[in-house]
């Protein structure tokens, strides 16, 4: 840590504990502000503005039932999105939050509709049970389409969401091949399948993990297993993180694609803030691998960037609270006895 780090943290420390409050009182809510702080380099950092953009995508395996829904359910909720009526819209809405939605290769012919944005790498990954979902060249294209994404817009903030049927598969095999870890661990129910599914979901999952060495790195993980929704995803976090936004990282999808983002430009990860902790089985190992401690539990599993969203009003809490509370000194409040 250079000598100047080391000033600003001291410095950064001494305005939380100035405030007006016992030392401590605002819990994890302090360390947010400070975590803010170190992201902005700014003792009076500012989150005032917050965008979510909704990366949608389609996944070839979802053709083996690895999910409780269609696959046509990635089209009709892009549709949903664009109409307003998502989950991820209404909590924007109520928050104030800008909404984008874009197509990064949804299955079909493409949708015409003027407020989708289109970054079409196919129409749909390969089935990456049997065989690469991308090749290299599509991967490529997708992470810079996410890099461009990223470094759009001037707010503060930004909070990525994921609509892909089949996506909860393909993260976890690409998890598993970043933590070098077992992919019966990591998987889970996704949109909600009974225990039977699950059973039959792990054993394709486990099969689809023999086609390639125990680890690899985030683009080939991306390759083998897709889905273009995550690597434009994992491309927008890396250059959002470099501009210097706050990346608000939602449930086990987008802390995949944080996950890859880490690997693919080590250091962006210390812009990012891990939402809630979902109910999806994989994500806690995830989370733990990555040293995260997320702010929500709410026992969610949808994706969409919604536990993002209700995050956001934490963030912004966090950051009024070390720019606009008053301290002992400015309020002639009495300090510790
Ligand atoms: C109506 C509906 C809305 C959704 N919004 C997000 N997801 C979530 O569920 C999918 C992942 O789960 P799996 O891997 O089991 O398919 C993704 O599309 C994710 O965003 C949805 C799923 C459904 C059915
Ligand atoms: O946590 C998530 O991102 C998630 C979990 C289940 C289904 N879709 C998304």
């Amino acid at each position: 840590m250079t000598t100047t780090q080391a000033d600003f943290l001291r410095a950064l420390q001494t305005a939380i504990d100035s405030k007006t409050k016992p030392v401590g009182a605002l819990g994890r809510i302090e360390q947010l502000a400070a975590r803010i702080a170190r992201i902005q380099h700014a003792l009076k950092p500012v989150a005032e503005t917050c965008r979510l953009t909704i990366f949608a995508g389609d996944h070839g395996m979802a053709c083996h039932g690895v999910s409780a829904y269609p696959q046509d359910v990635t089209r009709q909720m892009v549709l949903n999105f664009l109409s307003g009526g998502a989950a991820a819209n209404v909590f924007a809405r109520t928050l104030g939050v800008d909404v984008q939605v874009i197509d990064c290769g949804v299955a079909g012919e493409p949708i015409r509709a003027p407020a989708l944005r289109s970054c079409r790498i196919a129409a749909g990954t390969e089935n990456a049970i049997e065989r690469p979902a991308m090749d290299a060249g599509q991967c490529q294209a997708a992470l810079a389409n996410g890099r461009m994404i990223g470094l759009e817009g001037e707010h503060h903030a930004a909070c990525f969401g994921e609509m892909g049927i089949g996506n909860t598969s393909s993260a976890s095999l690409i998890a598993a091949k970043l933590l070098g870890a077992p992919v019966g661990d990591l998987v889970g129910r996704g949109t909600g399948l009974e225990p039977d599914g699950v059973s039959r979901k792990r054993a394709l999952l486990e099969n689809a993990a023999l086609r390639t060495p125990d680890r690899l790195t985030a683009t080939d993980a991306l390759i083998e297993y897709g889905g273009f929704e995550i690597a434009t995803m994992a491309g927008a976090m890396t250059s959002a993180a470099e501009a210097g936004k706050i990346v608000i990282v939602d449930g086990f999808i987008a802390t995949v694609a944080a996950l890859c983002a880490r690997d693919l430009s080590p250091g962006c990860e210390q812009n990012f803030i891990y939402a809630h902790r979902s109910a999806e089985a994989g994500h806690t190992k995830v989370l733990e691998a990555l040293g995260a401690e997320p702010l929500l539990d709410l026992d969610m599993r949808l994706g969409e960037g919604t536990g993002a969203l209700l995050a956001w009003p934490l963030v912004k809490a966090a950051a009024a609270m070390l720019r606009e509370m008053a301290s002992f000194d400015s309020a002639g409040v009495s300090g510790p006895a």
